[in-house]
């Protein structure tokens, strides 16, 4: 077995008397996607607020290959490799779509500091640009205005920038939230695509179960901040507690609504 990217202990976060999230244990290996299921208030968000730096643990540790970065600063944490999406926050929209992802890409060689002639680094910077809106399958947008494309795209978009920086561990905060279901099905495809080249390891939280079985190698299903189970997305089908507790309270919902 290969070491974790990601490795949780006893993680806990307590706000007063509430405890959001209740010694979670959780490793994620390299190349692995990972999903966090579970009602409004289990405690995905703060879980992964926790991780990408935004919150303090209460207790319990977080590794990132093999390093300690439990109640690191977000900027900290994001240097070390792990990339979170914000729901579009992080696009300039004057800028076109191209130099949204250059302006990352720039970023990630600055501090790798490969590149110190001006002219290659502005090719090899705009070739790799383009590379990362071809996977994403938005290169016919690259001279558009980020402002202008669809929200979908602008989500898409929002990956791209996150890979420029050749992230160890890539955060997706509900990656298909507010799209169409054609978007849904077409992004949920492009990362499954992403998924499968190998080059990334994904901890995804998303609400669409169709989006979450499609993606994930494995599941952590979270309630009242407790780790319910973790399995495959067969395993979290079968399992009669996770049906209860959650696909069930789902279906309940759907047939109220
Ligand atoms: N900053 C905070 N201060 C106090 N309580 C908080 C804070 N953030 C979250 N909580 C509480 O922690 C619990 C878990 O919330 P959290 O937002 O992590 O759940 P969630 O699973 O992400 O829910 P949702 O699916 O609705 O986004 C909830 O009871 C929530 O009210």
């Amino acid at each position: 077995m290969t070491d974790p990217i990601l490795k949780i202990s006893n993680l806990t976060k307590r706000f007063g008397g509430n405890t959001a999230v209740s010694d979670i244990n959780l490793e994620i290996q390299p190349q692995e996607t990972v999903a966090i299921i579970g009602p409004n208030g289990a405690g995905k968000t703060t879980f992964y607020n926790m991780v990408s730096g935004r919150m303090t643990p209460t207790e319990g540790k977080i590794e990132l290959e093999g390093q300690d970065i439990t109640g690191l600063p977000p900027h900290k944490i994001s240097r070390m490799g792990v990339s979170r999406s914000f729901q579009i926050n992080n696009i300039f929209p004057e800028m076109t779509v191209q130099e949204n992802v250059e302006v990352a890409v720039t970023a990630f060689h600055g501090h790798s500091r490969k590149l110190f002639n001006f002219a290659s680094r502005n090719k090899a910077v705009q070739e790799e640009a383009r590379e990362l809106l071809a996977k994403l399958q938005i290169l016919e947008l690259a001279d558009r205005r980020a402002e202008v494309i669809s929200y979908g795209d602008k989500r898409l978009l929002e990956i791209a920038v996150v890979l420029a920086t050749r992230p160890h561990l890539v955060l997706l905060d509900e990656p298909t939230a507010g799209m169409t279901p054609d978007e849904t099905k077409r992004t949920t495809s492009l990362i499954r695509q992403l998924a499968d080249t190998g080059e990334y390891t994904f901890l995804i939280t998303e609400h669409d179960m169709d989006v979450v079985f499609g993606l994930a190698d494995r599941i952590l299903v979270m309630h009242r901040g407790e780790n319910l189970f973790v399995g495959t997305p067969d395993e979290v089908k079968a399992h009669p507690e996770v049906r209860r507790a959650y696909l069930g309270e789902e279906e309940e919902e759907e047939a109220s609504a």
